[in-house]
């Protein structure tokens, strides 16, 4: 497959695959910031870009209906991600962020909004490099504009915000496959609501099973079993960020968590991250955390639903509790909010108990890359400490 577009960029190419004389690290040194281009890139005549400001509700719906009508959907287009306003705000204003690099395309005439790309700045950890990246998502061009070659503009742009912040590399995932993953997860899937998911065509009734078996199947406690489970408040960001730093440090890739993010990425925010913690009732140490973030989906083409309310596995750490008995924790709380399903990639130590708590392996791929920064052997998932929105 020829990519004209990445065979230009700093990334690993296909061609160097297996080459293990190339160096770790960055592809390309970074360029004076005087030799930046400081104007943005040229878009196609009928379109000028715009800086898109989240916190203007205004703008923020824009944006939201951009990606309610355009974003990703899954193979069979059974779903797209609708990602929530809160959600939105949530995952683009974390510390240090730059209002910059959350980038619009509105057509000239009407004003309409028609593309979006963002990033934000994140501390990430390469085996024993930790490098300040940008965190590139939400890369949405409209339906009504797709194969026009707007993508490869889109990135340029951002590319060009980063580089004027001094910034040099970048994370990101992806779907589908391009110059070159450090890692190829799969999606697992736990349901919650068996009987919508056989109803909108995600699951089917197993042979020889029927509907209330099924449902028996999949039914959860209604309280959790881990004595001093309880929400993460305020005051547990220091004890979480000590749990939290040293239990990624065992990642090949992972993010480098402080306060301030431990504080914005991981404390409850009501129908977009839920985090729960482990105290000891003995010693009031905190020993485990989990989390989970709320991505709901738009049900495309069913009769009887239109909406798939999915919890997606974020950050889990046991050190006391046993990670099995600390997911299913996670599962019942989830289902007790009426998640339909919960959703988990085989990263960190995942696999050691999607099997046991009836997880089915999902037939999407999320491929994760770094842009101008080569590791020399793709990782495996469990070597991956690093969960993308
Ligand atoms: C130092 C800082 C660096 C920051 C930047 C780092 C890099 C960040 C990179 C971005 C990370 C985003 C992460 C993220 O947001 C999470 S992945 C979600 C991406 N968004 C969607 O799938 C939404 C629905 N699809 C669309 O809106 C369009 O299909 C998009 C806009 C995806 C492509 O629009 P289009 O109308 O369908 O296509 P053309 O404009 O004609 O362009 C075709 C070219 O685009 C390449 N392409 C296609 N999909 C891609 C994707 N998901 N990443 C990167 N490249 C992608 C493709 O390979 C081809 O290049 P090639 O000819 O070389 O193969
Ligand atoms: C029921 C299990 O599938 C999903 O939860 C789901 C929901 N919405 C999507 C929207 C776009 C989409 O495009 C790949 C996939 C989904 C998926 S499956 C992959 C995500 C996970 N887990």
């Amino acid at each position: 497959k020829r990519h004209k577009f990445w065979e230009t960029q700093p990334v690993g190419q296909f061609k160097d695959i297996g080459d293990t004389s190339l160096p770790e690290g960055p592809i390309e040194p970074p360029t004076p910031l005087s030799e930046v281009k400081q104007e943005p890139y040229n878009l196609p005549n009928l379109y000028e870009w715009v800086t898109c400001d989240i916190d203007s509700d205004e703008m923020c719906t824009e944006v939201y209906n951009l990606l309610t009508n355009n974003y990703v959907e899954d193979d069979e287009n059974m779903f797209r991600f609708k990602y929530s306003k809160e959600f939105l705000r949530w995952a683009l204003r974390p510390p240090g962020y730059f209002k910059s690099w959350h980038i619009g395309v509105r057509v000239k005439s009407s004003k309409k909004l028609v593309a979006f790309i963002t990033g934000v700045p994140a501390r990430i950890r390469v085996r024993d490099d930790i490098v300040i990246m940008a965190e590139i998502n939400f890369l949405c061009v409209h339906k009504k504009l797709r194969s026009k070659r707007l993508a490869p503009v889109m990135i340029k742009e951002v590319t060009r915000r980063v580089h004027l912040e001094n910034i040099w590399q970048a994370a990101y995932t992806a779907g589908v496959v391009l110059p070159t993953p450090i890692s190829t997860c799969q999606y697992w899937h736990r349901s919650l609501n068996p009987k919508k998911l056989i109803d909108v065509g995600f699951s089917r009734l197993g042979a020889r099973m029927t509907m209330s078996r099924t449902i028996k199947l999949y039914k959860l406690p209604e309280s959790t079993a881990t004595p001093g489970f309880r929400k993460m408040e305020f005051h547990d960001v220091p004890a979480i960020t000590r749990l939290i730093r040293n239990y990624m440090s065992q990642f090949a890739a992972a993010p480098d968590f402080d306060e301030n993010d431990v504080e914005h990425w991981l404390l409850p925010k009501e129908d977009v991250v839920d985090s729960y913690l482990v105290e000891s009732p003995e010693t009031h140490e905190i020993t485990d955390f989990c989390s989970f973030y709320t991505l709901p989906s738009s049900i495309l083409g069913n009769q009887n639903y239109s909406a798939l309310k999915a919890a997606y596995s974020y950050y889990n750490i046991s050190t006391k509790t046993p990670l099995l008995q600390l997911m299913n924790d996670a599962l019942i709380v989830a289902k007790r909010k009426d998640y339909d399903v919960f959703n988990a990639l085989d990263v960190m130590h995942n696999e050691s108990f999607l099997k046991d708590l009836k997880f089915g392996p999902g037939d999407g791929k999320l491929h994760y890359y770094l842009y101008n920064y080569r590791i020399r052997q793709t990782l495996k998932p469990a070597e991956l400490g690093l969960v993308l929105l």
